[in-house]
């Protein structure tokens, strides 16, 4: 037999009718706790350590900003810290070897910002920091220019930038 929804109200069954849609619309709420536990484990993404780009509004890609980065710098370094204060040895280190050339060098703080330090990472595939780039291309870290330094390739690849230049060809 059919009932009312009066009866049902009566009996209790509608209370639980709306308790099930209140679990159903929960249900949101949950993905939104599930969501922000994924955040909270994560402390690249921690509210704490936020980034400080508004890249994600913004309808542009980390992959984005990384190919515009190298294709309008002719030396572009990826590090922790500034090139006037660099917070890594790494990251000091390779600032230092190519500091040694008269060429401009453009670089990006990834310690500001973990989207573009994971950015990067995917973009290059490659794990560490400093990653630099010449003339587009992805070069390496600290190791690998150094070591182009001590046997002329690095002195090779810079001798066509112009120290006056600050966009590729
Ligand atoms: N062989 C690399 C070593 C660089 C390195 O070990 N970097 C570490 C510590 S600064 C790193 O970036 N780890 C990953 C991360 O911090 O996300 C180089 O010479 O550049
Ligand atoms: S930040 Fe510790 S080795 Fe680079």
């Amino acid at each position: 037999m059919a009932r009312s929804l009066s009866n049902m109200v009566h009996k209790g069954i509608a209370t639980s009718t709306h308790f099930r849609l209140k679990l159903a619309s929960g249900f949101g709420f949950h993905q939104g706790l599930k969501f922000s536990t994924r955040i909270t484990g994560d402390s690249d993404t921690h509210e704490d350590f936020r980034p400080t780009s508004n890249l994600q509004d913004s309808g542009i890609t980390v992959q984005d900003v990384v190919m515009q980065d190298v294709k309008e710098n002719q030396v572009m370094l990826y590090i922790k810290g500034t090139t006037d204060a660099p917070r890594c040895g790494f990251s000091a280190l390779a600032v230092k070897v190519l500091q040694q050339y008269k060429v401009p060098i453009s670089a990006r703080n990834i310690l500001e910002d973990p989207q573009l330090k994971e950015g990067v990472k995917a973009f290059s595939n490659w794990p560490t920091f400093p990653q630099i780039f010449i003339k587009g291309e992805f070069i390496g870290g600290s190791d690998i220019v150094l070591n182009m330094h001590q046997n002329g390739q690095l002195k090779d690849l810079l001798n066509d930038i112009d120290a006056d230049s600050d966009k590729a060809k």
